[in-house]
């Protein structure tokens, strides 16, 4: 949560002059509402369900797909996660993410927790997204123009070393 993927998605999308698509905002236009809302009045395990049916239909679209933070939480999407794509790991500092997330409004997993917590959540994902992705790519002290250039290098290695 926090560690760039919908911004850098964004401006990779861009550069690669593809389709971007974000469960966060598919789930939000599906439900007619926001996720702080759907976390409200449905609950996290509604919230849920939603994310694996939307992560489930990505499969008919082409181009960059960015996840919600939780998306490896259930074994179901990590197998998706597997098959669908080519997985990339925006992996940060925790500390920084944190800074940059907490108490954030949008996101209901980041209000009221304190900076142990926020932690700890993502210490507890950690194995399953270093499990899930295809590649890792460290954006720790990266600004977004950098981490686009560094994810942007790597892709053109992985595109050279493939032909
Ligand atoms: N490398 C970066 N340096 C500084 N700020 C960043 C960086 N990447 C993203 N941000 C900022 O951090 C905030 C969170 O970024 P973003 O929404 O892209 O995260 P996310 O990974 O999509 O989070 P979520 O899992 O909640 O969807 C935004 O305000 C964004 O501008
Ligand atoms: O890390 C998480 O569990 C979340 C991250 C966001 O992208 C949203 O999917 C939601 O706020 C939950
Ligand atoms: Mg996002």
């Amino acid at each position: 949560m926090g560690a760039g993927k919908t911004t850098i998605g964004k401006e990779l999308s861009k550069l690669l002059k593809c389709s971007m698509y974000d469960t966060d905002v598919l789930i939000e236009l599906e439900e007619g509402t926001t996720i702080a809302e759907i976390f409200a009045n449905k609950g996290e395990e509604y919230f849920r369900k939603k994310e694996t049916e939307i992560l489930q239909r990505t499969e008919e679209y082409e181009g960059i797909i960015t996840t919600g933070g939780g998306i490896i939480s259930s074994e179901v999407n990590q197998q998706l996660l597997k098959k669908l794509g080519f997985t990339i790991f925006l992996q940060c500092d925790p500390l920084q993410m944190v800074k940059r997330i907490q108490n954030d409004p949008t996101r209901p997993l980041a209000r009221n927790k304190s900076e142990r917590e926020m932690i700890n959540l993502y210490q507890s994902r950690l194995p399953y997204y270093k499990e899930s992705a295809d590649m890792i790519i460290d954006t720790t002290n990266l600004s977004i123009p950098e981490t686009l250039k560094k994810l942007e290098g790597c892709i053109q290695e992985l595109e050279l070393g493939n032909n």
